[in-house]
């Protein structure tokens, strides 16, 4: 396995960080593209392996659609092979197999999808065959699993020859990825509708549309938490937008009471350092992909934080509250369970001389330790993890002027 060594440093002059493209925004309009034949102009696509697997799947169509750990890839996916009729085997890593997709696989066979599961029951791998006629238009679909499921169920729902009604039951996660989606839908043409609990998309077309994706605000979060780390820097934030289509651009909000000051200019955002404010708790239903980010900043900083809304985290690349919870040991900190579902981040009092970061297949977990080498030496295992969201992120902490060196 390979291993890398972070040195230690905790002061950074000012560097520009290009950032990769958003992959949920690319993956976005990629389903949107194919099902409107390609005649859309978009610019930016991610360089994500997430996004780069979903291109290849869609320019080859070959009998199996791979898509390795991406979770929307094959949540979209799914839907798009039932949508556009066709037999298709739809895998991928074990870890992908474990990730449920029941909520998906019946709203889909609610409207008349034909679809199997090929091992286990509400799992992946799927034989998707085609939905030849709609059986229903309104459906209902539990909001507190995973928001791709509605997320592929609406970007589908103009081509069905009825529409689509979809009633939202129970606590609604990621909510921001909900929007984004619709959002999206709306720039390609897309008329809809959300009141209260239901989502209404009539039948139409979408419209051929020109797009530029925008940087990935869960990559920068890695950013704004080594700035919150270190004794004294700053860092320009290429590409971001103030009024972003991403939820995550909530991290703005959460890292000024951490001690990073954020200035929209020039295309970007420049992050420099300022007071800590602190905060008593932080809710993360709606930007689940900023907890690791945020809890080991609070390890590191000294801030005991209460986190909520950390439910689907458990089924994610890997089970992130466990991860997260073995490797903030490693540095004496915890993430304790204090009651069902509130958890609190108490930080590292002790700092050993090195620190070997375990990263479980998760790119989250590789990226949301690095900001320790502002407190000590950081090993991180398999350092290529990076590369579902974030390929480029080696290369952009040796911008910065950390020394990696691989073991
Ligand atoms: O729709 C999307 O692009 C995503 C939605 C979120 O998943 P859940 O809806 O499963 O929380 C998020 O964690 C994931 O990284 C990307
Ligand atoms: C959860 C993630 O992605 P996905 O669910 O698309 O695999 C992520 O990128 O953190």
């Amino acid at each position: 396995m390979d291993i890398i060594e972070l040195s230690q440093k905790s002061n950074f002059n000012y560097t520009e960080i290009p950032l990769p493209s958003s992959k949920s925004e690319s993956n976005r309009v990629l389903i949107i593209d194919a099902l409107t034949k390609g005649q859309n102009k978009i610019s930016n696509l991610a360089e994500a392996r997430d996004t780069q697997t979903m291109i290849g799947i869609l320019q080859t169509n070959p009998p199996i659609y791979d898509v390795l750990d991406a979770g929307t890839t094959m949540r979209f996916l799914t839907a798009y092979a039932a949508i556009t009729n066709q037999h298709k085997v739809l895998t991928g890593t074990p870890r992908m197999c474990q990730r449920p997709i029941g909520i998906l696989v019946e709203a889909l066979r609610s409207v008349g999808a034909e679809i199997h599961y090929m091992n286990e029951e509400g799992f992946p791998p799927l034989a998707v065959h085609g939905l030849k006629q709609q059986t229903a238009h309104q459906i209902k679909m539990r909001g507190d699993v995973s928001s791709q499921y509605i997320s592929a169920m609406l970007m589908i729902a103009p081509l069905l020859p009825k529409g689509l009604e979809i009633e939202l039951e129970g606590k609604i996660g990621s909510r921001t990825y909900i929007e984004m989606t619709l959002e999206l839908m709306k720039h390609f043409g897309i008329q809809y509708s959300w009141e209260d609990r239901k989502i209404r998309v009539p039948h139409q077309d979408y419209q051929p549309a020109t797009f530029s994706v925008e940087s990935d605000w869960s990559g920068a979060s890695y950013w704004f938490s080594l700035v919150a780390c270190a004794d004294s820097g700053s860092l320009f934030l290429k590409g971001l937008k103030e009024n972003s289509l991403q939820g995550d651009a909530k991290i703005v909000e959460i890292m000024d009471h951490l001690g990073v000051k954020s200035t929209f200019k020039n295309g970007g955002v420049l992050l420099e350092k300022q007071a800590v404010k602190g905060l008593d708790s932080f809710d993360f239903t709606h930007c689940p992909d900023l907890a690791q980010t945020v809890a080991v900043t609070c390890a590191i900083i000294g801030k005991n934080s209460k986190f909520t809304g950390l439910e689907s985290l458990r089924i994610k690349e890997t089970d992130r509250i466990y991860a997260l919870q073995q490797e903030l040991g490693k540095f004496n900190a915890k993430l304790e369970e204090v009651e069902p579902e509130v958890f609190q981040v108490i930080p590292s009092v002790t700092m050993p001389h090195e620190v070997q970061i375990h990263t479980y297949d998760d790119h989250r977990m590789a990226m949301a330790f690095m900001p320790l080498l502002t407190k000590t030496k950081v090993l991180v295992e398999d350092p290529d993890v990076v590369n579902k969201s974030y390929p480029s992120f080696w290369k952009h902490c040796k911008l910065t002027g950390i020394q990696i060196q691989y073991l």
